[in-house]
């Protein structure tokens, strides 16, 4: 459904050169629901811009639903869904209006624009909403209606950028639903940027993790999370950690020990297993062991462990994005 080969972005501001996007490759196939993850800046809107044909590559090719990315734009168009960061709707359009209006852009009739119209509100929760305008809606609902427009010339393959970036916790797990649901029952291929962890890991079939306009891994949720070799647990003692951190040294299989202050901290590979042998060899050396807490590898470990530095600190400031599209 996605092929891209050396895809590249260098862009020119007042003589200064960004290469947004440095030649990447990668495939999708029909069906799949792919996460593109990475850190503010690290190029995943600049290659969803390139692969909806909305911004030119400077380099590479690419065939997306079919057509060709630089030969054909308009066949790309034609096949694909978008849904951009920040919406496209208008605050004063009510809800029946913007679906109905969208469908008859791609060329439905008013009857069919009308029946995709109902049949989308129903699907995604809209449904009793039609006469309210936009701007009235929730910050779910509005992103729901997002996708509603996105998907109305029911395209195989929609694109979702950021697509919870801004929600409360319970609306982004309830759009995840929407967004499983949809894909089961159209079986439409889904490619989605996030930089939220736990979105990539809840949601997407395989990741393509991203950094600075490269891809630095590839593989489903559980695979990236294999990389990383153990649970980390961590161990707060009442005195003497130098030694407890030297009788953990001697468990199976730990390493990574580290230990400052009070804290002991270590990898093994099965935390629940380690403990209680942790706390029958510290007790015997007398030493109290005041909290424990064994964390299973998360997709930040992966790119901790690519790039040494943490995703979470790309957490923050979706107001950068907003600027670098205005540019
Ligand atoms: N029109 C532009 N002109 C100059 N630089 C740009 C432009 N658009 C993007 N960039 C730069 O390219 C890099 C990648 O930006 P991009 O918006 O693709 O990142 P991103 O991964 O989507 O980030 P976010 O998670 O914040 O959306 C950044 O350094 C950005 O400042």
């Amino acid at each position: 459904m996605i092929t891209v080969r050396g895809l590249a972005r260098r862009f020119t501001l007042r003589g200064r050169t960004v290469d947004a996007v440095k030649g990447i490759d990668f495939d999708v196939a029909a069906g799949e629901l792919v996460g593109f993850l990475g850190p503010n800046g690290a190029g995943k809107t600049t290659t969803l811009r390139m692969l909806t044909t909305l911004l030119r590559p400077t380099g590479g090719t690419g065939t997306v639903a079919g057509c060709d990315l630089l030969t054909d734009p308009q066949g790309v168009r034609r096949n694909i869904g978008y849904v951009p960061q920040g919406g496209s709707t208008w605050p004063e359009s009510k809800v029946a209006e913007e679906i109905e209006l969208q469908a008859r852009l791609y060329g439905l009739s008013r009857a069919e624009a009308r029946r995709r119209g109902a049949l989308l509100a129903e699907r995604l929760d809209l449904a009793g909403l039609d006469q309210r305008p936009a701007k009235t809606l929730s910050g779910g609902q509005r992103r729901r209606l997002d996708i509603a427009l996105g998907l109305v010339h029911e395209p195989a393959l929609v694109f979702l950028d950021e697509p919870t970036t801004g929600l409360d916790p319970q609306s982004r797990a309830n759009l995840w639903d929407h967004v499983r649901r949809m894909r089961a029952e159209q079986g439409m291929t889904v490619f989605l940027t996030t930089h939220y962890l736990d979105e990539a890991d809840a949601l997407c079939d395989r990741i393509l993790v991203t950094d600075d306009g490269t891809i630095v891994a590839e593989g489903t949720p559980e695979e990236l999370k294999a990389r990383v070799s153990g649970d980390a647990v961590t161990v707060e003692v009442a005195d003497r950690a130098t030694e407890a951190a030297s009788l953990a040294e001697r468990l199976t299989g730990a390493h990574e020990v580290t230990v400052t202050a009070d804290t002991v901290r270590f990898r093994v590979p099965r935390g629940d297993v380690a403990l209680p042998e942790l706390l029958r060899v510290l007790d015997g050396h007398g030493i109290t062991m005041t909290s424990v807490k064994v964390n299973r590898p998360t997709l930040d470990d992966v790119f901790l462990g690519l790039t040494g530095r943490s995703l979470r600190d790309g957490e923050t400031a979706p107001q950068a994005v907003e600027a670098a599209h205005a540019a």
